[in-house]
C-alpha cells in the first residue's frame, strides 16, 4: 500500500526558516522510501505582512486545510509591531483550526545539562488548552494615550472548552505509567474561571479512578518545576499559564532549543500544527547558532500524529543520542546539528 504525507510548511521569521530547513532534512531522512512526502511551503511571517499587508486570509485558510498536517517554524519580527503576526496569524490558526489541545512535553535527556542541581527525573506533559482563556482578544481600551486610559483583556473559559481538554488530560494520564493529573490554576484569586476549571476537573476525575489527581496554584507550580520536577505527569492548565509555564519546564529540561510543541486537532476536523516552543529569536537569526532540535522533535510530534510510531521513535533515539554526545563535542552550527540527526536516522 502506498502511503503520503502531504505537509505545509510555514518557516516564517528569523531562526523559524533556519529551523524548518532542518526539521525538513530529518523528515526526508527519517521516511521509507514508500512514503510519498509532498511539502507546499508558505510565506506567512514579516515578509507577507509588509509586501501585501496581509497576516493570514480566508484563503489562506481554505488553502492550509487541505494538508494532512502543518509544521511551523515561528513568527514575530522587531520589524512588525508586537502582536500583529501573534494575533494576526499564529493565534487565527490556531483558533481557526480549533487547535484546543497544545501539547508540550518535557523530557530531561540523559547527559543533557540543566541549570536544576544533580540531574533529576524530568519527564512530564503540558497539557495547555489552546483557544481560551487571555488569549480570545476579548478586551479594549479606553481613553487610549490618556493618563486615564483602561484596558481590559478578558479571559474567556467556557465549560465546553474546560471539559475537553481535562478529558483530554485525562486519556493521556490514564495511558502514562505514573497516572498523574495535576491541575494549574490559580483559582485562590481568579475564583470564576479557577472554580469553574475545579469543578469540572474533579467531576471529571470521578470517571478516571484509576488517574492520581492534584491542584497546585501557578505561581506554587513554578517553584515545583524548579524545586522538585520529577513530581509532575501530566498537567492540564490554561492558554496563558500554560504558555509561561512551559518556558519554564523547557529551561530545566534541556533548554529552549529542545522544547516541541504540538497544536491539536483532536477529531482531525482540520490540520493540526507542529512547532518549536521557541519563537523566531531575532538576537540569533541568520547566523546558524540556533539549536534545530526543539523542531525536529516536533517533526517526531507531528509523524505520531499521523501514525507514524516507528519513524517518530527513530526521531526520538537519534536526538537522544546526539544530545548525549553534545556536551564531548565542539559547538555546532544549525545545519551541522540537522545533517548529524539526519545522519542517525537514516542509519
Ligand atoms: N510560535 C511562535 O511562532 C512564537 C513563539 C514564541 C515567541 N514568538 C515571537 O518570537 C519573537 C521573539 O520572542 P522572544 O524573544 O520572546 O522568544 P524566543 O523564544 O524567540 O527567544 C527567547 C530566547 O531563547 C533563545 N532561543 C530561542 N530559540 C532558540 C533555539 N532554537 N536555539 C537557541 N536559542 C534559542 C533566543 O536566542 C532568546 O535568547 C517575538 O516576536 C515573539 O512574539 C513566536
Ligand atoms: C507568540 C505567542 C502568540 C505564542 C503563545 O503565547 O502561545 C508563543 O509564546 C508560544 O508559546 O507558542
Ligand atoms: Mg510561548
Amino acid at each position: 500500500m502506498s502511503r503520503s504525507i502531504d505537509l505545509a510548511v510555514i518557516p516564517g521569521d528569523g531562526i523559524g526558516q533556519e529551523v524548518v530547513a532542518e526539521g525538513l532534512k530529518v523528515l526526508s531522512a527519517v521516511l521509507p522510501q514508500d512514503v510519498k512526502l509532498e511539502t507546499k511551503e508558505y510565506d506567512f511571517g514579516a515578509r507577507r505582512y509588509h509586501a501585501t499587508g496581509d497576516t493570514l486570509t480566508d484563503a489562506d485558510l481554505e488553502q492550509l486545510k487541505q494538508h494532512d498536517a502543518i509544521l511551523l517554524g515561528a513568527i514575530g519580527d522587531p520589524s512588525v509591531p508586537s502582536g500583529v503576526l501573534e494575533r494576526g496569524f499564529l493565534l487565527k490558526l490556531r483558533f481557526a483550526f480549533d487547535h484546543h489541545v497544545n501539547l508540550r512535553p518535557s523530557k530531561l535527556l540523559p547527559g543533557v545539562a540543566t541549570p536544576l542541581a544533580g540531574q533529576p527525573e524530568i519527564d512530564f506533559i503540558v497539557v495547555r488548552e489552546g483557544t481560551e482563556g487571555p488569549y480570545t482578544g476579548n478586551g479594549g481600551t479606553i481613553r487610549k494615550g490618556t493618563p486615564h486610559e483602561v484596558a481590559t483583556e478578558v479571559s474567556v473559559n467556557t465549560a465546553f472548552g474546560v471539559e475537553r481538554v481535562v478529558r483530554d488530560a485525562f486519556e493521556r494520564a490514564q495511558a502514562r505509567p505514573r497516572k498523574k493529573l495535576t491541575l494549574v490554576h490559580k483559582n485562590n484569586v481568579l475564583t470564576f474561571a479557577g472554580h469553574l476549571w475545579t469543578n469540572i476537573f474533579n467531576k471529571v476525575a470521578e470517571e478516571y479512578p484509576e488517574v492520581t489527581t492534584d491542584y497546585i496554584h501557578v505561581d506554587a507550580a513554578t517553584i515545583y518545576l524548579v524545586t522538585d520536577p520529577g513530581r509532575f505527569d501530566v498537567i492540564v492548565t490554561d492558554n496563558l499559564f500554560g504558555d509561561i509555564i512551559t518556558d519554564l519546564a523547557a529551561a530545566v529540561s534541556g533548554g529552549i532549543g529542545v522544547a516541541a510543541s504540538g497544536n491539536i486537532n483532536p477529531s482531525r476536523e482540520f490540520p493540526s500544527m507542529f512547532e518549536p516552543v521557541h519563537g523566531s529569536a531575532p538576537d540569533i537569526a541568520g547566523q546558524g547558532k540556533a539549536d534545530p532540535t526543539a523542531t525536529v522533535l516536533s517533526v517526531a510530534l507531528l509523524l505520531r500524529h499521523l501514525g507514524y510510531d516507528t519513524e517518530a521513535d527513530r526521531i526520538e533515539q537519534a536526538v537522544s543520542a546526539d544530545l548525549a554526545e553534545r556536551g564531548a563535542l565542539p559547538a555546532r552550527s544549525t545545519s551541522e546539528i540537522g545533517d548529524a540527526l539526519a545522519v542517525r536516522v537514516a542509519g
